[in-house]
């Protein structure tokens, strides 16, 4: 379990969070939602330890940590908006580029990714590269190469946004199932539909206005 309690940023004088605290629980998905910029990628950046809060505390399972221990820890993983995958990699290479920097052998590694493929139903995609596949696919390669590290906590930042509207219920069942495997979850999307066919529990981020001082 991830707690998070008081957490506030501001960019150059202005205030995107204010003391914002909630709970991620073991095996559950949680949603964050808000409007358009009130700060909910901030939030997701910053328990991916991408980005520092200004202030506030985190607790994993009883034990204050910090994001940056948890990334290094490998307790965290991110999917990002717009799959970030590298181009010149295959969808095979892709998967098994971080956990072999990390020190897994290549046939460990290769037999890993190609589990993962065959999870994710895209066994036959292994040699291909990004810019051949389908949008729905490359959020699968995305999936797979987040879960090739084995976080114990994934985060997605708004899975559904570079994808046609019909793809969203595969999404949303794949978020499902990674779920019914064990994993934690947490998915930043302003899409309520998205949030309420995948989420636990929901989390508003409001949208403040003002500046700090
Ligand atoms: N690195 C940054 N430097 C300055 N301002 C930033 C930075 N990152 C975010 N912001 C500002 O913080 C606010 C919240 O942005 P954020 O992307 O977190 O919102 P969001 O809720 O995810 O929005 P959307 O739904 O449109 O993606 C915005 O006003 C944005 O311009």
């Amino acid at each position: 379990m991830l707690e998070i309690k008081n957490i506030s940023k501001s960019f150059n004088g202005k205030k995107v969070l204010d003391n914002i605290s909630l709970t991620i629980d073991d095996q559950k998905t949680l949603a964050i939602v808000g409007p358009s910029g009130a700060g909910k990628t901030t939030l997701l950046r910053i328990i991916a330890g991408l980005t520092e809060a200004d202030s506030g505390e985190f607790i994993w399972n009883g034990q204050p940590t910090t994001p940056a221990q948890l990334r290094k820890d490998g307790v965290i993983g991110v999917v990002f908006q717009g799959f970030e995958l590298f181009p010149n990699l295959t969808v095979l290479k892709n998967i098994m580029l971080a956990p072999v920097l990390q020190g897994q052998s290549q046939a460990e590694a290769d037999k890993a990714a190609m589990q993962l493929l065959d999870e994710l139903a895209l066994p036959e995609q292994a040699d291909a590269y990004p810019f051949s596949l389908s949008g729905g696919q490359k959020q699968r390669v995305a999936i797979a190469r987040a879960l090739a590290l084995n976080p114990q906590v994934l985060l997605y930042d708004e899975p559904t946004s570079a994808l046609d509207p019909n793809l969203r219920q595969s999404v949303a069942n794949l978020v499902k199932s990674v779920q019914q495997n064990g994993m934690t979850q947490v998915v930043v999307t302003h899409d309520m539909d998205f949030a309420e066919s995948v989420a636990d529990t929901t989390f508003k981020v409001q949208q403040i206005g003002g500046d700090d001082e």
